[in-house]
């Protein structure tokens, strides 16, 4: 009988979404940018001094966001193997990956607009 909870196995599984994380972000253009995005959001929430539930929203749309970004390139990588020529059936796969990463950046862009525009137009007496 297998053990209940192998924690050997969960520290490798650990370390091979680490590797994942690593070439997200050092090899993947859009992943880089959202990450820069995500850091300039941190520092804005820090000047502005944000309440800990606009927090708690701010990561929760960095990690939706960077999850979906994650779940697109490995489709993308994915469909490269299986379809290295042109194929209308991966150009709809990709393209529905990539409104899916669409989809949650505008989520988060709106998000923040409704966190930070206020405090702004109070910083700067607009
Ligand atoms: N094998 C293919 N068959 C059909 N269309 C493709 C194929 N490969 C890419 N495309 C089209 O080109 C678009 C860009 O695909 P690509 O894989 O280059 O993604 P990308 O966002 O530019 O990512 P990256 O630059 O990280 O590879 C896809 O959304 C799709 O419309």
């Amino acid at each position: 009988m297998s053990r209940p909870i192998n924690i050997g196995k969960a520290l490798r599984s650990f370390r091979y979404a680490g590797a994942g994380l690593y070439a997200l972000f050092r090899h993947e253009n859009n992943a880089r940018i959202h990450l820069i995005a995500a850091l300039l959001t941190v520092a804005a929430g820090i000047f502005f001094n944000i309440s800990s539930t606009e927090w708690v929203l701010v990561v929760i749309l960095i990690g939706l966001v960077w999850s979906a970004e994650a779940i697109n390139t490995s489709l993308e990588k994915l469909a490269d193997v299986v379809s290295p020529e042109y194929h209308p059936a991966i150009k709809t796969v990709k393209d529905l990956a990539a409104a899916g990463v669409l989809i949650l950046a505008i989520t988060a862009v709106v998000g923040g607009a409704i966190i930070f525009i206020p405090k702004v137009c109070l910083q700067f007496n607009f």
